[in-house]
């Protein structure tokens, strides 16, 4: 059951058209993710939804109701944590979490209790009288999360969860969300970390120019876009590179001094790499980052 849909939907900031008539549709209980590097429109089409910016034309319906006409009712159905990390660094852990309760029309009983729980679903427990300057950017990352769950929103937005966290802390936030899925939380997330998505997402959207150029789950998209697996090779010379294009057939992605070919029985592709000379080589499962390099012969950064 879809809980969030958008169609046609188009996003200027003056005349810099950032979201470009993309269609979604985001179901009730899933992780869903915006892949794409940055300025892809990944953080706009967030904002579109959780009501911060208005849609420019198309619509994005939430629960049933219209970001067009209901702007108020719909924020208070999502819980969003941004990239700017907004914590007043002078407040400690609880407080952080008992101003912001504050906004929202819970009594200071339901409130405590609220905070207990999060405090403990968080693994905060032992830092809720700790200041916010006095945390981890692992720790503080949680608190911004656990602090979008106060009123228990039906569906969460987490704006690039990850980025700039080491990846200690990065499994965290990923057992995080991981947990709040099973839970049966909507949550919907932006990234550019293709590995991420892979973890995390259900469903994802590959965002590039404003455009949705892949949608589906992350084995569908590679499935479709790649086959199974890659052969990569690196070539030293140019020399090397024509050398290699000439004997392998068919379609090469190249980046830099890299080649990639595509294949679904990894056997037969190591055979057909091997007739490469003067080259390194290795075969491997196809990611959601070959895709990305297919679709728009770059990396992701
Ligand atoms: N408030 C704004 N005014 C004008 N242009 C904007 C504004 N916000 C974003 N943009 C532009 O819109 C495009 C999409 O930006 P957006 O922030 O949505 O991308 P993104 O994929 O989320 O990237 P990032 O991960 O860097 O935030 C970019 O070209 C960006 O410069």
């Amino acid at each position: 059951m879809a809980i969030i849909e958008g169609r046609g939907v188009t996003k200027y900031y003056n005349s810099l058209l950032a979201v470009d008539n993309v269609d979604f549709s985001i179901d009730e209980a899933e992780c869903f993710g915006f892949l794409g590097p940055n300025g892809a429109g990944k953080t706009t089409i967030m904002k579109m939804i959780y009501c911060r910016i208005p849609v420019t034309s198309g619509d994005i319906v939430v629960d049933g109701l219209s970001v067009r006409q209901s702007q108020r009712k719909i924020k208070s159905t999502i819980g969003v944590a941004t990239q700017e990390d907004d914590l007043d660094r002078d407040l400690t852990v609880y407080e952080n979490l008992w101003v912001y309760s504050r906004y929202f029309d819970l009594r200071a009983r339901e409130s405590k209790k609220r905070i207990d729980e999060l405090l403990s679903f968080f693994d905060l427990g032992k830092k809720r009288d700790t200041t916010v300057d006095d945390l981890s950017g692992g720790m503080k990352r949680k608190l911004s999360v656990a602090r979008a769950l106060i009123n228990d929103p039906r569906i969460l937005i987490l704006d690039e969860p990850t980025t700039g966290l080491d990846p200690a802390a990065r499994r965290q936030i990923w057992d995080t969300v991981i947990k709040l899925g099973s839970e049966g939380k909507t949550v919907i997330l932006t990234t550019h970390y293709m590995e991420e998505a892979q973890e995390l997402c259900d469903r994802i959207a590959l965002v590039f120019g404003g455009k949705i150029l892949e949608y589906g789950s992350p084995d569908e998209i590679i499935g479709r876009v790649i086959g199974t697996n890659v052969c990569e090779l690196y070539a030293p010379s140019d020399q090397a590179l024509n050398d290699v294009r000439k004997t392998i057939p068919g379609s090469i992605e190249q980046v830099g001094n890299r080649l990639f070919v595509y294949g679904n029985d990894a056997g037969a592709l190591q055979r057909q790499c091997e007739a490469a000379t003067g080259v390194s080589q290795h075969v491997r499962p196809a990611t959601l980052e070959d895709v990305f390099m297919k679709l728009t012969g770059r990396e992701v950064k």
